[in-house]
């Protein structure tokens, strides 16, 4: 149990201090608490002593009335600190999960790791930051209130001290095999809800999918089959914890008549006063207050471990290397020297040498899978090489810190995202402290400045998350707009694969011609004009460049590239 009092104090990491100050708030609380014991104690000496004096009734009343505001001040701020430890504790972890994301290669993120991500960024923190500092701090808390109120009543009458002591102890045995028994249960009712919330993201992403085969009801069986686990591990957990509950609350409950017999006895044998005796029945009633709100907290408590634990696994993801210099090359040629390159064990580029010469364009083809997206994504260091090396401007990209090689680079991809945000602000991304006026030069000459001023709000249109508000021509040239405003040396653009109409397609060519003029180019082209008008041709299959020169060159050989050439011609009649 201190383990995970420890690890969650840990976690709390700066805000600790606020925990602190919850539990000082705590300790005031108690006390105050114990006014109620003192208005109690002062009436009964004055019945007792047969007095009709009214200050002890109003000394009485002063007690309890500075009982009520105290405890509901404290309880107030108490609180209030709890709860913003909860939720800067929680909001310092998201926020390093994300830093440590950026320096994670790509090769992790695929719809398991995103699914895992998601379910530790809500749910799992969620549980923490709603229980982490109530748990610590009423179980902390409440044991230090108990064993002060103990300390007091030991002194006050050792024999009513005694009996206390034992039924806290006897409590706190069963409190700890309760706990044994949550530490069995809690890492798996985690992964359960983590599997909900990752059954639930993949259904949405799928749903396109789902309709279209008109399985609607059907295709959420790994969503149902997770709530029924999820069903099922709570119930566990509630019948687990039945028992230990129900026993600690005889405990209590028969510790509480055995105080209450005992001095019932001893004041009948003359072993303690009326006053005394009548003080120890009902401080019977109040003296486990303290020690069951430990309690409440010990259910929780293995479960805000499993939830720390998990959200800490994002601690051990790999990180790529980052000990890099800042460095602005001359000149932009980029080489492959011998790369190979594995995803896991399975090897994708096989001794890869080629170069690509500063300020010209380079079409990549080849046939699907041959490794061409993984080539590029090499250049942007998404992933480190096995073997051989990757260089732009004649050093190595891993010399380069991330940031200085990403100034280095622009990327179009196929599938273009756009975030839930402006118009303007989706072209800015990479350049934030571009100008109104910048963007639109970007936008015109990307060839989307018209379609932008036709929106409702033009430039601050909010483009739905994803940019599902767009069409795949104006998504992709948004992404050249932003692209032209960051102006990176170096291009690396995927070509859209899609049918795209002639008036969008001319768009797309003029705008893409203004982002790579006096750029070096990297294009995985699928369209015939663009390969041709390329200074350099590379075709790629299964992992190795077996084909290299300009397209009069390649037409002449029997090849890949030729059946790639005829294969056009012949499907989409373009003439050459
Ligand atoms: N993140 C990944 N993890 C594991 N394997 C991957 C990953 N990305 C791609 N692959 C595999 O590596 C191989 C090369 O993929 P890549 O995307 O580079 O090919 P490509 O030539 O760009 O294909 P396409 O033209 O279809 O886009 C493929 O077999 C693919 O399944």
């Amino acid at each position: 149990m201190i383990g995970v009092l420890k690890k969650i104090w840990h976690f709390a990491g700066e805000e600790q201090g606020n925990i602190r100050k919850s539990m000082i708030l705590g300790f005031f609380y108690a006390v105050f608490h114990m006014f109620q014991i003192a208005a109690i104690y002062v009436v009964v000496l004055a019945l007792v002593g047969g007095s009709t004096d009214p200050a002890p009734a109003w000394q009485a009343l002063g007690l309890l009335l500075a009982s009520i505001l105290g405890r509901a001040v404290l309880n107030r701020f108490s609180q209030l600190q709890q709860t913003h430890a909860g939720y800067f504790m929680v909001a310092n972890k998201r926020i390093s999960i994300g830093d440590k994301l950026k320096r994670v290669p790509m090769g992790y993120f695929n719809d398991q790791s995103l699914g895992e991500l998601t379910g530790i960024t809500t749910t799992v923190l969620d549980e923490v930051e709603s229980t982490g500092p109530m748990v610590l701090v009423g179980i902390l808390g409440g044991l230090i209130n108990s064993a002060v109120m103990l300390l007091c009543i030991l002194f006050w009458d050792w024999r009513i001290g005694l009996l206390a002591l034992a039924g806290m102890l006897v409590y706190l045995a069963l409190l700890s095999g309760m706990e044994k028994q949550s530490a069995k249960i809690a890492p798996k009712r985690q992964r359960d809800e983590a599997r909900l919330v990752e059954a639930v993201l993949e259904q949405l992403q799928g749903m396109s999918v789902i309709k279209s085969f008109n399985l609607t009801g059907k295709g959420d069986k790994r969503v149902r089959q997770a709530l029924e686990d999820s069903r099922a591990n709570n119930l566990a957990v509630e019948k687990l914890f039945t028992p230990y509950i129900w026993g600690q609350e005889m405990v209590l409950h028969l510790f509480s008549v055995l105080i209450l017999a005992a001095s019932v006895g001893l004041c009948l044998t003359g072993a303690m006063s009326l006053a005394n005796a009548l003080m120890a029945v009902i401080v019977s009633f109040l003296i486990f207050s303290q020690i069951q709100s430990a309690g409440s907290g010990v259910s929780a408590l293995r479960l805000v471990g499993s939830s720390i634990d998990h959200a800490n696994q994002v601690d051990d993801i790999p990180e790529m290397d980052q000990r890099g210099t800042v460095i602005r090359p001359e000149d932009h040629e980029i080489v492959f020297d011998h790369v190979n390159f594995s995803y896991g064990s399975r090897p994708i580029l096989k001794d890869v040498s080629l170069t690509i010469p500063d300020r010209t364009t380079t079409a990549i083809v080849g046939p699907s899978g041959s490794g061409k997206t993984t080539l590029c994504n090499l250049i942007a260091r998404f992933w480190d090489v096995d073997g051989g090396r990757v260089t732009i401007g004649g050093r190595d990209v891993r010399e380069y810190t991330l940031e200085s090689l990403m100034e280095q680079v622009s990327m179009v991809f196929q599938r273009v995202y756009l975030f839930a945000d402006t118009v303007e602000n989706n072209i800015k991304f990479g350049c934030p402290d571009a100008t109104h006026e910048q963007v639109v030069e970007a936008a015109k000459k990307a060839c989307c400045h018209d379609f932008i001023s036709a929106l409702p709000d033009g430039y601050n249109t909010v483009i739905g998350e994803g940019g599902a508000t767009l069409s795949g021509g104006e998504k992709q040239r948004i992404s050249i707009a932003r692209c032209l405003l960051k102006d990176a040396p170096i291009v690396i653009f995927d070509e859209a694969t899609a049918n795209v109409d002639p008036e969008n397609e001319d768009q797309l060519q003029r705008a893409m011609e203004a982002l790579t003029r006096e750029k070096t180019v990297l294009m995985i082209a699928h369209r015939l004009k663009t390969v041709r008008g390329a200074d350099q041709i590379l075709v790629l299959d299964q992992g190795s460049v077996v084909q290299k020169g300009t397209h009069d060159e390649l037409i002449q050989q029997a090849g890949i590239y030729r059946d790639f050439v005829s294969e056009r011609t012949e499907s989409s009649r373009w003439t050459l």
